[in-house]
């Protein structure tokens, strides 16, 4: 639909967009990103026809824009400047009307129902018609941004050029925004081309993506193709850290700040856990990164309380969430700050137990309750019956993503070697148990000191989980066994 070849152009002798060549089909939508400077307005306004371009070609179906008149390219091609130079005397409903121009023969002389259809279906479009009457000097800043798409949207061309369309919108009206262009450039098959600032909110909502720097393509592609972290950092002169989206299948950055942070050093101390008959506790002054299964804030955050509490067997789980949230609270502390697990086990029978390593040490916390030990081959079997081993494994170590999940693997293979060394039997099989049905695990770091890549049996961390895990499980079992007895 849209076709740009070998693009060169700028101000007076200074090229500013250096040989740029893309195509986007209709209904689809190609994101611009770039640095300040990098030429993205520049490109926008050579595409317009504002600036003339040194050489290139830009075609709308396969037809050169110089082909077109000026009015017959306003009927194919609406833009949404960056800058408005809009007299702002104008009412909402006028700037909107404004729009209309290309298909107008005499201003005004010519308003038809379908300009005027036009005009209400923007201006619905945008949630703008309570305001129609209003003047526009009048508006926030936000208000007056979706004043401007509405008048490119009446214009009702099939290409669509925006220059950082949610400029001053909150979250919500950047949300709504860029659904209502999406679902226009589907129904309405526009083909839309938008200059952003907010990489996650282009990875979002773009088909394409075109990574711009000094007027030059540096990457282009589906987001995953351009959001990647060493061309964002090159390219933008930061560091940031890639993460999918919690829904879509697009990548998402984090900047990371160039300040470090300024936490106290601190140290994981077996000795500073806490073991009582409610619970066991530990806190931590600095924030913990962590991975857990965990009752409350399972998944991965930050935390600096950890609680495995103990409740009655005949706990009813169906309203867990609420109630161990009210529990967290009574205690003082904040829910939004606190993993929170939950055993029948007694929790002053927890194992915790500390393990030196060259890099730093590990602390293990185990609780065992075997009563409903699971063969977990044999778990279609059988009915569920709840039962908990909680296993933490907290270091005073900077671990990696793929850390984190190693120890996950390693201490769950060192659980499940505690109980066969230990003869824990499935009671509904007969068959060698592997865990319960309702484990927990959590791993936590300090991200302090020394950087370790990886937590399986071959590196140090790994040896040192699994002996740990094996170790603390083993204990843990037996005096669940003994209280059991008593
Ligand atoms: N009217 C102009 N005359 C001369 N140079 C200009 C003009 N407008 C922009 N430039 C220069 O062109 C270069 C690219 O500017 P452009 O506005 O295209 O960048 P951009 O990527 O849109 O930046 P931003 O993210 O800051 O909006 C800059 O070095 C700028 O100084």
């Amino acid at each position: 639909m849209l076709k740009i070849t070998e693009l060169v152009g700028g101000y007076g002798d200074k090229n500013i967009v250096d040989d740029v060549s893309f195509q986007v089909s209709k209904g689809s939508m190609l994101g611009i990103l770039g640095p300040n400077g990098s030429g993205k307005s520049t490109m926008m306004k050579l595409i317009s026809g504002v600036l003339p371009l040194k050489s290139g070609k830009i075609e709308i179906k396969e037809k050169s824009i110089t082909d077109f008149g000026a009015k017959e390219l306003a009927r194919q091609m609406a833009v949404l400047p960056q800058l408005h130079a809009h007299a702002f005397a104008h009412t909402v409903r006028e700037t909107v009307s404004l729009g209309r121009y290309p298909h107008q023969s005499g201003w005004f002389s010519s308003w038809s129902e379908e300009d005027e259809t036009a005009v209400t279906e923007a201006m619905r479009l945008m949630n703008i018609t309570h305001y129609e009457h209003t003047q526009i000097d009048r508006l926030s800043g936000g208000e007056q941004q979706r004043v401007f798409v509405a008048q490119a949207l009446a214009q009702n061309a099939k290409i669509l050029l925006l220059d950082e369309p949610t400029n001053h919108l909150d979250i919500n009206h950047q949300k709504e925004l860029l659904d209502t262009i999406k679902k226009q450039a589907i129904e309405k098959e526009l083909t839309v081309v938008s200059i952003f600032h907010d990489i996650n909110i282009a990875s979002m909502y773009c088909d394409q993506l075109l990574l711009l720097d000094h007027g030059k393509i540096i990457r282009m592609g589906e987001p995953h193709e351009v959001v990647r972290e060493q061309d964002i950092e090159a390219v933008y002169r930061t560091r940031v850290s890639n993460h999918p989206h919690p829904e879509l299948p697009k990548p998402q950055v984090t900047l990371l700040p160039g300040i470090k942070r300024q936490t106290e050093e601190w140290e994981i101390r077996a000795e500073d856990f806490a073991v009582s008959p409610n619970m066991v506790l530990y806190q931590s002054e600095v924030p913990l990164k962590t991975v857990s299964s965990a009752v409350i804030n399972a998944g991965a955050g930050w935390f600096r309380t950890f609680i495995n509490r103990h409740v009655d067997m005949n706990y009813n789980i169906d309203d867990s969430l609420i109630e161990m949230t009210g529990f967290i609270e009574e205690l003082g502390f904040k829910p939004t700050d606190t993993v929170g697990m939950m055993t029948a086990v007694q929790t002053q029978d927890a194992i915790v137990k500390e393990y030196e390593a060259s890099f730093g040490s590990i602390v293990i916390a185990v609780t065992a309750g075997i009563g409903n030990a699971v063969d977990v081959s044999k778990a279609l079997e059988r009915a569920v019956q709840v039962g908990t081993i909680n296993t933490w494994i907290m270091v005073n170590g900077k671990l990696s993503d793929e850390a984190f999940i190693q120890a996950m693997i390693t201490a769950t293979e060192a659980k499940t070697k505690a109980l066969h060394l230990e003869g824990v039997m499935d009671p509904l099989t007969n068959t060698l148990a592997t865990g319960t049905s309702t484990d927990s695990c959590l791993v936590a770091a300090t991200q302090q000191g020394e950087h370790l890549p990886y937590a399986g049996p071959i590196t140090e961390l790994g040896k040192l989980i699994g002996a740990g895990v094996f170790e603390c499980t083993v204990e843990a079992i037996g005096l669940y066994r003994e209280a059991k007895k008593a």
